[in-house]
């Protein structure tokens, strides 16, 4: 397992290792031992599995306001999008900040995104696949969404000029400056 930090703490990109040969290749997509040891304790609840069929289509961004707070093991099963988590946690100094990274079927990446943080992407290949662990249930009372467009936020979504595919919700999502996670800075834990 590889672990890489990101500018943003307790943002983790994770990459477990494949063990090769001639049929293809074996790997633990995730093994709650193998996170405890690298002080990662979240225990999950749910699993969840999204396809999107078009090249161009947008989720998010989401998150679970308390007492329903997630935190999410994000991985791309089929396909390819480029996944993005911004840190919404009150009285973060990266309150705000954004980070996106390509994770695919190929490359095995997964995100860990801590609770107090809003989650979406963008597919960078028909019918890609997204699979994640939550450490909550789904709180529908407790959802919360921003706009992916958001000009506070910024996301370079790498779509040009192209129109993303949206749900009806996503499209009528509230500014980040009105968001509140209810979720407090912890502290450096990175
Ligand atoms: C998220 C969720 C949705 N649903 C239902 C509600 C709805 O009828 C249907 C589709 O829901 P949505 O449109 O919210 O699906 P989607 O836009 O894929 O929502 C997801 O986006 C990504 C970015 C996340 O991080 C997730 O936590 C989740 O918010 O599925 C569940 O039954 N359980 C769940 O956990």
């Amino acid at each position: 397992m590889n672990i890489e930090t990101t500018p943003l703490a307790g943002l983790l990109i994770l990459t477990p290792r494949r063990f090769s040969d001639e049929r293809g290749y074996f790997s633990e997509s995730w093994n709650r031992r193998t996170l405890a040891g690298h002080g990662i304790e979240a225990e999950f609840v749910q699993d969840n599995h999204s396809m999107s069929e078009a090249v161009g289509t947008i989720r998010g961004l989401h998150a679970q306001t308390p007492p329903h707070v997630q935190t999410k093991l994000v991985r791309c099963g089929r396909g390819c999008v480029f996944d993005v988590a911004v840190d919404a946690r009150t009285g973060s100094p990266t309150r705000g900040q954004w980070f996106g990274v390509e994770l695919s079927a190929e490359n095995g990446r997964q995100l860990l995104i801590p609770g107090g943080f809003l989650h979406g992407f963008v597919t960078r290949a028909p019918h890609s696949e997204l699979i994640y662990k939550c450490s909550d249930f789904y709180a529908p009372d407790c959802e919360a969404s921003v706009r992916f467009d958001d000009p506070d936020l910024a996301i370079d979504w790498g779509l040009g000029n192209t129109s993303p595919v949206l749900s009806a919700k996503d499209e009528t999502a509230g500014r980040f400056a009105t968001f509140d996670s209810g979720v407090p800075w912890a502290g450096d834990v990175s």
